[in-house]
């Protein structure tokens, strides 16, 4: 396909809905600052004061100084601002009021390029067209056909291989990233696309290219909104309908050509070979003096006041009066119930796939993980080599290894916590541009995660030392050993999923897990003696990981095995289980095991729960 016909097939093909009209009205937005160590309530700040306008198909810029609320209009409008904030005003798209249904109906660039490090350009436009393109419509030849016109629109053919970068690392550029994250939200013909600052970061050829690419969506009748910091005048020509901002308010707002007209009514002259939207600002910004004198205005903005006595604020003013009226006087129109376009096994396929990308492209947590495993399975195998059934060491050294272990399966956990704090920006955007439900993110990372990383070691860990150690030699015997060192290492890690669900900060999470495990540790009864010291504290040991899984162990090796005092005296296992207050019984050794995967549960539950609650507005 040639270029020109590609171009044809991205107007033709991808972008056939009629964009719809927003309407935002007397929008107040307030955001409550915190001072202090302990985060006091300080006082609000009014960050859009009163704001109302309309927005119809077409290019609409809103632009401003910096820190004039251009973003958190922008936000306010596609409903991912923090509702708590909003002190007033309405947000109608196509006659109706917001609601959460937007995310999936539109396309919201944002300022800071969220994407998937580990995978390529291409993989991540494919990604995004694999979920948001319905399959039922659209063949997987389709979806490729799409990432390639995207590719060859937004220049971005020449690194559609290269990885978009980690920490670790380096990636695409910049600019490259921006037109990335632009095309895994154009690759899906939105007919509503917000953009924070599309061209920031880019250089005039590709921010030009960009813009004529949103410009021939908005021609096709989309309605494009975005905000813009200072553009040239080869892109401000492009503009339809000019929002202009300031302080929280709205200096003007109508045809972006006939903004100067506005302006020189006004008594601002532009001097020749000046670019309007510099005019504009310097206007906003006070360094530009009117040649009219302007009536005093007891402090208030006088742009903002003269706007308000405009026709072009009048005309504004009656249409918006027109739909709140239609609304509120019942003409309403019921919103849709709109639904995600792929099914729940379709976006576990995907999310599950990528996550195994993830991990393939990211191997040092699992190799480390399984290098680590193997080493510590041979140190405890040769610490407690073939211990023999003579005592007192028979005894000690079986109660130091099970000791040993229990702890280095509890520890060894703590890498768990990086599960949701690593990808949490990238969740929040994707979840919030309704790429995938909450529950399949969840349940995509937690296998991604138990089979490879924790299940495999318990089991290596297992296989390695329990022969090496010598520990009864019977299979079942084996099969219950690995089986508890499984289980204890799933419990432990839904712990640290827990807290990896609730904080940001990995320093605070580690801490938070390392906590419990310790306190798991010195009350699971084999420290500490919980009926001489501290029995008002005993009720923690119920609690504790360590007491479930080193009596699971105990009773799997010390029943039905003896120890010898010398070559005449033997001593079953059992006494050592009945001192140690170790239920023996077939169901004693299970009910450890329903209490393991009884913590485990909760904790899963737990950490779905706070997945969910994470703050994902802005
Ligand atoms: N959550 C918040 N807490 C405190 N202040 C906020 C918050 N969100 C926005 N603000 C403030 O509101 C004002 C407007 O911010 P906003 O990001 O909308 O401006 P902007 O015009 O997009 O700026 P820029 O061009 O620099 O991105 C700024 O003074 C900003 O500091």
């Amino acid at each position: 396909m040639s270029t020109k016909e590609k171009g044809v097939y991205i107007e033709e093909e991808c972008f056939q809905e009629q964009g719809p009209t927003v309407i935002f009205s007397n929008i107040h937005y307030c955001v409550q600052e915190r001072v202090g160590l302990l985060c006091k309530k300080g006082p609000e700040k009014h960050i859009l004061k009163d704001v109302s306008g309309i927005l119809k198909p077409g290019m609409n810029a809103i632009m401003g100084p910096t820190g004039s609320g251009k973003t958190s209009l922008l936000d306010v409008i596609a409903g991912r601002k923090d509702p708590a904030g909003l002190r007033q005003g309405t947000v109608y798209v196509d006659g109706r009021p917001v609601t959460n249904n937007l995310r999936l109906t539109s396309a919201y660039v944002v300022q800071d390029d969220i994407l998937m490090g580990t995978l390529s350009v291409r993989e991540n436009l494919l990604f995004s067209a694999n979920l948001r393109l319905d399959p039922k419509s659209h063949s997987s030849a389709d979806k490729q056909g799409r990432v390639n016109t995207i590719l060859e629109e937004l220049s971005l053919t020449d690194c559609a291989n290269t990885k978009i970068g980690t920490d670790f690392l380096r990636g695409v550029s910049g600019g490259e990233r921006k037109r990335c994250s632009i095309g895994m939200e154009l690759i899906t013909s939105p007919s509503l696309v917000f953009l924070d600052e599309p061209t920031t970061g880019l250089d005039a050829y590709t921010a030009n290219r960009i813009i004529a690419l949103l410009r021939r969506l908005s021609r096709n009748g989309k309605t494009v909104i975005f905000s813009i910091h200072q553009p040239r005048y080869s892109i401000f020509e492009q503009f339809d309908q000019l929002t202009l901002m300031h302080k929280g308010e709205v200096v003007y707002t109508g045809e972006a050509d006939k903004a100067l007209e506005y302006f020189s009514l006004l008594g601002y002259q532009i001097k020749p070979f000046n670019n309007p939207a510099d005019f504009f600002l310097d206007i906003i910004n006070g360094e530009v003096e009117s040649t009219l004198e302007l009536p005093a205005t007891d402090g208030d903005n006088p742009l903002v006041l003269r706007y308000r006595q405009s026709p072009q604020w009048q005309q504004a003013f009656e249409e918006v009066g027109q739909v709140c009226r239609n609304f509120e006087g019942g003409l309403q129109t019921k919103a849709e119930e709109v639904d995600y376009v792929t099914s729940f096994p379709y976006q576990m396929r995907i999310l599950c796939h990528r996550a195994v990308q993830n991990l393939l492209r990211m191997p040092q947590t699992s190799y480390a993980q399984l290098a680590l495993t193997i080493f510590f399975a041979l140190l405890v195998g040769l610490i407690y080599f073939q211990i023999p059934l003579t005592l007192p060491e028979g005894l000690q050294n079986r109660s130091g290894a099970f000791f040993f272990l229990i702890i280095n399966v509890v520890f060894s956990n703590l890498s768990a916590i990086e599960l949701f704090i690593g990808e949490r920006a990238v969740f929040i955007h994707e979840n919030a541009n309704g790429y995938y439900r909450t529950s399949v993110y969840f349940l995509s990372k937690i296998l991604a995660d138990l089979i490879p990383n924790r299940f495999i070691p318990s089991i290596v860990f297992a296989a390695i030392c329990y022969y090496m150690m010598g520990l009864k030699p019977a299979f079942v015997d084996f099969l219950c050993f690995t089986l508890t060192m499984s289980l204890t290492s799933i419990a432990a890690v839904s712990i640290a999923f827990v807290v990896s669900a609730t904080v940001s900060s990995l320093a605070m999470a580690n801490l938070l897990v390392a906590l419990p495990f310790v306190i798991m540790m010195v009350f699971g009864g084999f420290l500490v003696n919980l009926n001489s010291m501290l029995s008002w504290l005993s009720w923690l040991e119920w609690l504790s990981l360590f007491k479930y899984g080193m009596n699971a162990l105990f009773i799997t090796e010390m029943t039905g095995q003896l120890f010898y005092v010398n070559e005449n005296v033997t001593i079953p296992g059992e006494l050592f289980l009945k001192g140690q207050n170790i239920d023996y019984s077939r169901w004693g050794f299970w009910q450890n095991q329903v209490a393991l995967l009884g913590i485990t549960l909760l904790c899963m539950v737990l950490a779905y729960i706070q997945l969910r609650r994470l703050n994902r507005w802005k």
